[in-house]
């Protein structure tokens, strides 16, 4: 069997382009640009070159960044007190604080203090409330991301099974409840599941979040089924997934690389939440499809 390698990379640039269209559009109407504020808290190598790529997207896109970069030694108070001003800035319509957050700051009490219309990363409890019911809101980046290759690459997946191995907040569990959204037959596997390797055998979909560097293996997959990886770890051998990306090549009917894959989709996903934010904060009109 010969797998498609997903080319992640280049849907993204493509959606990233479609955004940057209604973009001009919306700026055109309401002679603003899309604004998205990100805060990044300290200076982990990892975060600024995530932060730096978002920062060009966002330029690239025809929507205007406001970069705050702080201190890792920032009060909880005083991060606090910058959310509440972005909150308010009329010009910000999506709001980014970038995880993780130094240890002395509760990540909740930060979270949960972005204006959930304004939380384009989708991690405020409203917006997770708003995916499992169905209403809309903001869906994280990365499971919406996946969501698109998996669509892409097999239409429609109403009736398949997928196994979601991970159950984080950002990416395991709005995933399953995307997938279930689809009516997809969702199992949701983690640290503790008996036998992963039994259970990723059902699989026509299987989602890989866990953070272990190559923990699937190929001979755990079901013969043709689509394999999307968002690990990123990064080890002696460089950057590698959650799946092992050589073993399971064969067994796939197609499979994201990392990198090239779920990553930029990430970004492609945030500038596409942001546009729909200020749509939506100006009531101007957007096209939906060419967002997907
Ligand atoms: N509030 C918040 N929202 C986030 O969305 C968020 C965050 N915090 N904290 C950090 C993680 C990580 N993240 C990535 C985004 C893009 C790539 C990406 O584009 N990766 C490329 C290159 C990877 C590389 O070379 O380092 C790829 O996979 O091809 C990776 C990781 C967003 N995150």
């Amino acid at each position: 069997m010969t797998a498609d390698i997903i080319d992640g990379k280049a849907f993204a640039l493509g959606l990233r382009e479609r955004v940057g269209k209604q973009a001009a559009a919306f700026t055109a109407r309401t002679g603003r640009q899309p604004g998205l504020a990100v805060v990044l808290v300290g200076d982990d190598p990892a975060s600024s070159v995530y932060v730096r790529s978002k920062g060009k997207a966002t330029a690239a896109a025809g929507m205007q960044g406001f970069e705050h970069r702080l201190p890792a030694a920032t009060s909880q108070a005083d991060l606090i007190a910058l959310v509440d001003t972005l909150n308010a800035d009329p010009a910000v319509d999506g709001i980014l604080v970038q995880l993780p957050l130094p240890g002395h700051i509760d990540e909740r009490a930060i979270i949960t203090r972005i204006d959930p219309d304004k939380d384009v990363d989708g991690f405020h409890p409203v917006n997770a409330g708003r995916l499992a019911t169905g209403l809309d809101g903001f869906v994280p980046c990365t499971p919406l991301g996946c969501l698109m290759l998996l669509r892409h690459q097999l239409g429609d997946l109403s009736g398949k099974e997928a196994v979601v191995v991970g159950r984080s907040n950002i990416v395991g569990k709005p995933m399953a409840a995307l997938l279930v959204k689809e009516s997809c037959t969702v199992t949701v596997a983690h640290s503790r599941t008996h036998d992963l390797a039994g259970v990723i055998h059902r699989a026509d979909i299987v989602v890989a979040a866990v953070g272990v560097p190559r923990l699937v293996k190929g001979e755990w997959i079901k013969p043709g089924a689509v394999v999307i990886d968002v690990g990123i770890n990064r080890t002696e051998d460089g950057l590698v997934g959650d799946v092992d990306f050589d073993g399971a090549v064969s067994h796939t009917a197609a499979i994201t690389p990392v990198p090239g894959g779920v990553g930029p989709m990430t970004i492609a996903c945030l500038m596409r939440n942001t546009l729909v934010s200020a749509c939506r904060r100006e009531g101007v009109a957007y096209d939906a499809n060419a967002l997907g």
